[in-house]
């Protein structure tokens, strides 16, 4: 049984999201925001590695690889890792907004069983905005991109400030990032006024 919480409905008067006009082209491969990041950046061995590319509308396309590394149950994936990975397709609409946020609610429906070395074949996209709330959600499909749906996702992602990382982050990991000059780079290509 699947369902949609009170909190992940849009209210009345929440807009269409608009896709940024300096967003990414569709087709784009949109890269790691954060070179450390679980979901999606290189510098993490058993990370997830995932790979997003822009959509036409304010949507993406993903695609996660099962590592052993991955593993709940012999053989097959965790489901926080399966959470995970459609957290970070999630959270890569932001590049198509242009704006910074983060997760405060996701929901998932696991519906297949993902062995190791599958490949999910990741599609989030934005339904709705209300103000700083962004309303997703995403699908993950097995064996290709019209495959039967393994896991199903819905979110909310509530825009923030840059502040929020370098007020709430790690002193050292902020100080890293915030003199490499290639991950100011990439924090600025989420905001629309940095
Ligand atoms: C130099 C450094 C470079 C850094 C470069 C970074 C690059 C870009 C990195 C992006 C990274 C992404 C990675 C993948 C996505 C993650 O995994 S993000 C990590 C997981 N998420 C978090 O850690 C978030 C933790 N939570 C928080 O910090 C705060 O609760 C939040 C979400 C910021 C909200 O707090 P707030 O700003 O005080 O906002 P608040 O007024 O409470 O809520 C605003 C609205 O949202 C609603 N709301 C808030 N939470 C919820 C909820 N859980 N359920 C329902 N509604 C909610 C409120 O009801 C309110 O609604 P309205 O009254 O406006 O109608």
């Amino acid at each position: 049984m699947s369902g949609t919480s009170a909190r992940l409905t849009p209210p009345a008067d929440a807009v269409k999201p608009v896709r940024h006009p300096d967003a990414p082209a569709p087709g784009e491969l949109l890269g790691s925001h954060y070179e450390h990041c679980f979901g999606c950046g290189g510098g993490q061995p058993h990370g997830l590695h995932l790979q997003a590319t822009a959509g036409e509308g304010v949507n993406v396309t993903a695609e996660f690889t099962v590592k052993p590394a991955h593993q709940g149950a012999p053989g097959l994936a965790h489901g926080g890792v399966l959470a995970t990975a459609m957290d970070e397709a999630l959270g890569a609409l932001s590049w198509l907004l242009r704006v910074i946020a983060v997760t405060g609610r996701l929901e998932t429906d696991y519906v297949l069983p993902v062995p190791v070395d599958t490949v999910l074949f990741l599609e989030a996209e934005v339904t709705a905005v209300h103000g700083r709330k962004i309303y997703c959600r995403a699908t993950g499909r097995t064996g290709g991109a019209e495959g039967p749906v393994a896991v199903r996702a819905e979110a909310l992602f509530i825009e923030v400030k840059v502040e929020h990382f370098i007020d709430n982050g790690r002193p050292e990991e902020i100080q890293a990032a915030m003199s490499d000059p290639d991950q100011i780079r990439r924090a600025r290509a989420f905001e629309v006024n940095p």
